[in-house]
């Protein structure tokens, strides 16, 4: 990325402190213990307390994912002009991209995105009027070889492993199992492999800058050079989540938020680069159908526990969202604090 330009530069306030926290705190989960009572009690402290926890013993088979790190590291090392073969656009907004902004501030990463669902229905823009749809299918590079294969394939893991975890999260709920399933048939679920360089300047640039995550669950691979930090919901305080070989980093979205009217909170997170090691991630974002509406569930609200969030659908955040991280926008992007019921 040459010299740092100005448009990395963070706030003031938002840039990372050089001296680490380490969380002690994130919770470790073993999804392979026979107790299922036990497991879900264990799932939903570490959603009420941090919105983020870590799984071990999940069943993706770690193969695939090396297989997956290997193709993403021969993808990034690609010369610039393979790459861009494979951009996204204002029409598609998946495939490779190098000048993603996080709150209008950009981030020091290129990632390359793909779509779960072959194609993927999506509304045509973020315009509430506009109720056109379209088709989206993937990008793929001609090179590395194996590289749609074995996206495809650590894929169907992370939509399996996904199934798992939003039925333990519904279940300590105290929902039926499957309470959440429906909503993701003709899913938006997406990967997105991150790559992120060295940079000389990691006191005043992010990797990505802080946000929540939009949908509904993530789970996310971190490789053993680290740099993922999450907000303590406690005291506020950015506490750094140490790699843990073979583990997921699971955090709830957006969506799981208002649809457990604020019991489970996205919590924001962000990652910081390094001065000289190369980093990268694999985040597999579990997102419902375009056609969801996303409202607090009528189980979880009553008199005394309105609704906190007026409904909206999923479909137009993810495309406004979409549009607010491929252009500067002049206005803050969307936000699910725009849909909470004033009190
Ligand atoms: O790379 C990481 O550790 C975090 C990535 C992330 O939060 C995201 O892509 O939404
Ligand atoms: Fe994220």
């Amino acid at each position: 990325m040459g010299e740092v330009d100005q448009s990395f530069i963070q706030a003031v306030e938002h840039r990372p402190k050089l001296t680490i926290i380490e969380a002690q705190g994130i919770p470790l989960i073993d999804l392979s213990i026979p107790d299922t009572q036990l497991l879900v009690s264990q799932v939903g402290d570490a959603c009420a307390n941090w919105g983020f926890f870590q799984v071990i013993n999940h069943g993706v088979p770690a193969i695939l994912r090396e297989k997956l790190e290997f193709a993403s590291k021969s993808f990034f090392a690609l010369p610039k002009e393979e790459k861009l073969m494979v951009r996204r656009n204002e029409s598609n907004p998946f495939g490779y991209y190098d000048t993603e902004l996080t709150k209008n501030v950009r981030d020091w990463k290129e990632v390359f995105d793909f779509t779960v669902e072959n194609p993927t229905i999506l509304p045509a823009s973020p315009e509430p009027d506009d109720k056109e749809l379209i088709e989206l299918v993937n990008y793929w590079p001609a090179n590395p070889k194996n590289f749609r294969e074995a996206c495809e394939e650590y894929a169907q893991e992370m939509t399996k492993l996904s199934y798992k975890l939003i039925e333990l999260l519904a279940l300590s709920l105290g929902l039926e199992a499957n309470r959440f399933n429906e909503f993701f048939r003709e899913s938006t679920s997406r990967l997105r492999l991150n790559y992120y360089p060295p940079c000389p300047v990691p006191g005043l640039v992010l990797g990505v800058g802080q946000h929540k995550d939009g949908g509904g669950l993530t789970i996310l691979y971190q490789d053993n050079v680290g740099g993922l930090e999450v907000k303590r919901k406690t005291d506020g305080e950015w506490i750094r989540v140490k790699p843990t070989p073979n583990a997921y980093i699971i955090n709830v979205g957006d969506v799981i938020q208002v649809w457990s009217n604020d019991k489970y909170e996205s919590v924001e997170h962000r990652a910081m680069v390094n001065p000289a090691k190369e980093r990268f991630s694999i985040p597999f974002f579990f997102d419902p159908s375009h056609s969801t509406t996303v409202k607090p569930l009528h189980e979880l609200t009553n008199d005394e526990n309105p609704a906190k969030f007026k409904a909206y659908n999923w479909g137009k955040f993810l495309m406004n969202r979409k549009r607010s991280n491929f252009k500067k926008l002049a206005v803050e992007n969307i936000q699910t604090y725009h849909f909470r019921v004033s009190e």
